[in-house]
């Protein structure tokens, strides 16, 4: 198992007064701090005069951008491969962690970590068309020791319109665990709830005092009772974190006008599935947890008081644990390092230190955060840590202490694997297969000891020369040239191969018939139509029941005639129930689902369809395609509607595949049940006396009676599945021939819009004026309405990447309506002052609440 290092990179937060004793060395991983010599700035050493860190990377004056691609776009990417990935910023209050996590969420430009992560996320997803990936996101508040679920039911208060709200699979439901849930406006909802403004009454925080503890439990660093909250894309994702962001707990003080007073921990969940559901399901499931610790502060320096202070001092304590945490794992770590001459070895489940140390022991358990943080500290998890400092002489002290943390934290080591994951009922009935099989092999071999065929008996798998001549022997089969018994069976594995390889050469033959057989119903198709349009003369002509009738009858005949070589059944859809194929699509021989994906680089390969984000950010003088696309996509209503429709096909898609995913797990336990059956009935017969054998006693009757009765709900539930089989198949298709519908209409409109347009101010225009045409053709819209669609095709036109940011910002506002100049705190601070007065006032005249 390889173990590997915990990274750390260190920001500086900008600052006007600068520091006189910080530089960063030539490398730019190393850090040098001179140390004062006098008691003002809080240090008296007599001995050093310097201090020097060394880290991954430092980061002064970096962008958001860079900050991302530096630190975290490689954590997400193992995370998109199956790893488990954290990626956590510590540092004083005020030194910008939260701007490096979250970033201004109301700027683009300025969005930090998260905001980057899930685009990232999404935007491979939906590169992977033969994948589904589930993703889920939690939003957890760990505020004076208590767990809060950021995303609990006032979520859909929030944000109803995004659609982001269904839970997770598992029906979990937060009001079943008992979280103690923030309403939209920030309040505990079990709470009482206490608001200490300090300064702008309206920038205060609002928390539950007299909440009930201990309702959500940290079980192997996974939060029990947490809800994951499904997001099907970016937007869903970002509105669930922005939802999450707008409820935290933020105060004002001396250092920082919204500081955060609690650990935030947003986890996005993926759970990647590829296969089929015939063969089992292989999935991979990971997660990526990004963490805004609290700062930690002084309190002579914040002034806090009252609920500040107390929040001050919980903020430390646990800030203190995480601290003895690290140090035991870093000892632990650098000790067996050394006896086992390598550099930092832990204990395999990263819960304690090494043998060699005697178990020391690693306090996870003292804290909320450090119960959470196991694994990333130690455990199955690819992490990064950036240390935020604020690099001004009068925060030496606290500099001085986040870059010793950050050191020890560098020496730690996590042991990252990928989560891979099968179906376990289908993993039971591949061993259960293996064991029969090599059953049978033995039995062979035994059958065959002595003679010179038992060295050709094999275990291991094939070369590839040697299927290659198995393959031939069954094309030869196949074909009548080699009789089946002229074939020397050397072992059951020889067998096995032979069987795979016939079935491979038979679906190529099937497929070679598919293509024959769709280039016939597309001339079977245009015969419709020719028929048609005659029917329709003739049903003029003639009396309209007989005229129908008679057009009915003509239609069956017609289609039944051309129907016989294959055997299907066309029936009397109406012409356009089909999608209209070109000649060259490909949907028409689709014959499964494995074809997905080869269909989609079919389709795209002509089209010089590039959405990489780089094209798609460049606007230097000329409209590129994958800007247009999405132009296309959201602002013109063909496109519009056709990726309206793809989204409904993709969404039905997943439900029918979780359908059948159900329906064969029960047709699984029904099997089972049979099974368990018949070896009863033949054990109460075995038990029996010869005399007896022809007497069905009461037991084997009963038996017999159950055993008809599970077959029949076997049968019931086999159909289902065949059913859902088809359904999915056809749903496949359904997918891909939406996707080669909006390609195509695509690629007929770019030509005819983009005709001489060059700049970006050309096509805004050209679209604004097609837009007018539009309004004026339908209806008009209101002012707001052409306001939004203005600023949604500028948004596109400037950074299509940033689309889903502002639809999510957006959404979220439209649920929380702002008056001008105020914040969204300000608003949830005012509104749960009132509604706390209405309920003192409610509880003063006896009221229930
Ligand atoms: N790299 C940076 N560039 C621009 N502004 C920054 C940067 N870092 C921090 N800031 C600004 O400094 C202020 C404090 O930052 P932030 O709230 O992120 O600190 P924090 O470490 O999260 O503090 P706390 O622990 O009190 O929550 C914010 O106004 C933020 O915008």
């Amino acid at each position: 198992m390889v173990r590997s290092a915990v990274h750390v990179y260190l920001r500086t937060r900008p600052t006007s007064a600068g520091s006189s004793s910080l530089s960063v060395q030539q490398d730019g991983k190393t850090i040098k701090m001179l140390l004062p010599k006098n008691a003002e700035a809080g240090l008296i050493n007599n001995q050093l005069e310097h201090l020097l860190f060394k880290y991954d990377g430092i980061l002064p004056k970096a962008s958001q951008e860079t900050v991302y691609s530096t630190c975290a776009q490689d954590v997400v990417d193992h995370v998109l491969r199956g790893y488990n990935g954290t990626i956590f910023a510590y540092g004083q209050t005020g030194a910008g962690k939260t701007y490096t996590m979250s970033g201004d969420t109301q700027s683009y430009q300025q969005r930090g970590i998260v905001p980057r992560a899930i685009h990232q996320i999404f935007k491979e997803i939906d590169m992977r068309v033969d994948q589904e990936v589930v993703v889920r996101a939690s939003y957890l508040e760990i505020y004076n020791e208590v767990m809060y679920d950021l995303l609990a039911d006032h979520f859909d208060t929030l944000v109803p319109s995004t659609g982001a709200s269904s839970m997770d699979g598992y029906g979990q439901s937060s009001e079943q665990y008992g979280i103690n849930h923030r309403d939209a406006m920030g309040g505990s909802k079990k709470g009482h709830h206490k608001g200490t403004a300090v300064g702008d009454p309206y920038s205060g925080h609002f928390l539950g005092s007299s909440y009930k503890k201990d309702t959500l439990h940290v079980v192997d660093a996974e939060v029990k009772g947490l809800v994951k909250r499904v997001a099907n894309t970016e937007e869903e994702a970002l509105a669930l974190f922005f939802a999450g962001e707008s409820i935290r707990s933020t105060s004002k003080h001396a250092l920082n006008s919204n500081s955060s007073r609690s650990h935030c921990i947003f986890t996005l969940y993926l759970e990647t599935k590829q296969g089929s559901d015939s063969l089992g399901m292989k999935g991979l499931q990971s997660k990526l947890t990004c963490v805004d610790l609290a700062g930690s502060e002084r309190t002579k320096k914040t002034h806090a008081s009252g609920q500040t202070l107390k929040e001050a001092m919980f903020i430390n304590k646990s800030l203190s644990f995480l601290e003895q945490t690290v140090n035991a794992l870093s000892k632990a770590s650098h000790s067996r390092g050394a006896s086992s001459g390598g550099r930092r070895v832990l204990g395999e489940d990263g819960t304690s230190a090494s043998s060699d140390q005697g178990n020391a022991f690693v306090p996870f358990r003292q804290s909320k955060l450090t119960s959470v943080l196991k694994d990333a500290l130690g455990g199955n998890c690819k992490t990064v840590m950036i240390g935020n400092i604020w690099p001004e002489d009068r925060h030496l002290e606290e500099t001085i202490s986040t870059l010793r943390f950050a050191s020890r934290v560098r020496q730690l080591t996590t042991n990252a694997v990928v989560n891979e994951r099968r179906d376990p009922e289908f993993l039971v009935k591949k061993y259960e297969r293996q064991v029969a099989n090599l059953k049978q092999e033995l039995a062979m071999r035994d059958a065959l000891s002595g003679t010179s065929n038992r060295l050709s008996s094999r275990y291991g798998s094939f070369s590839e020369a040697e299927k290659q001549e198995i393959k031939r022997i069954a094309r030869k089969m196949l074909n009548g040239e080699t009789p089946i018994e002229d074939v020397t069976l050397h072992s059951l594995n020889y067998i096995r191969e032979l069987f795979m390889q016939v079935k491979q050469c038979a679906d190529e033959q099937k497929s070679e018939l598919g293509n024959k057989h769709a280039s016939a119903m597309l001339e079977l198709e245009t015969k419709l139509k020719q028929f048609g349009s005659d029917a329709t003369k003739v049903e003029a002509a003639s009396k309209a029941d007989e005229g129908k009738a008679a057009s009915d009858e003509a239609a069956s005949a017609a289609v039944g005639e051309s129907d016989k070589p294959s055997g299907f059944h066309v029936g009397n859809a109406p012409s356009d129930a089909r999608p209209d194929r070109g000649a060259g699509t490909p949907v028409a021989s689709m014959e499964n689902q494995e074809d997905l994906a080869d269909t989609y680089q079919d389709v795209s390969a002509p089209m010089p369809l590039d959405l990489s984000p780089a094209l798609g950010t460049s606007m230097s003088g000329s409209i590129d395609k994958s800007t247009a696309f999405d132009l296309f996509k959201y602002e013109v209503e063909e496109g519009r509607n056709l990726s309206m429709i793809l989204k409904e096909r993709k969404k039905r898609l997943t439900d029918l595949r979780h359908n059948l995913r159900d329906q064969t797990m029960e047709l699984n336990s029904g099997k089972e049940e049979i099974d368990s059956l018949t070896h009863a009935l033949k054990n109460r017969e075995g038990t029996k006396s010869e005399g007896d054998q022809d007497v069905v006693d009461e037991e084997q009757y009963k038996y017999m009676q159950s055993l008809k009765t599970a077959k029949r709900n076997y049968r019931e539930v086999y159909q289902k599945v065949r059913d859902s089989q088809l359904q999915v198949q056809t749903c496949s298709r359904d997918v891909v021939a939406a996707k080669v519908d909006l390609y195509k209409r695509f690629n007929d409109w770019y030509p005819r819009t983009m005709a001489n347009v060059v700049s970006r101010d050309e096509l805004l225009a050209k679209m604004n004026s097609l837009s007018v045409q539009a309004d004026e053709e339908n209806e008009l819209l209101d002012a707001s309405e052409h306001f939004d669609k203005v600023e949604m095709q500028r948004i596109i036109l400037e950074d299509p990447d940033s689309l889903a940011f502002h639809t999510a910002k957006k959404s979220l506002k439209k649920m929380t309506p702002l008056a001008k100049g105020k914040t969204l705190r300000g608003e949830k601070a005012k509104a749960t002052m009132t509604r706390r007065m209405e309920r003192d006032l409610a509880l003063n005249f006896g009221l229930k609440q």
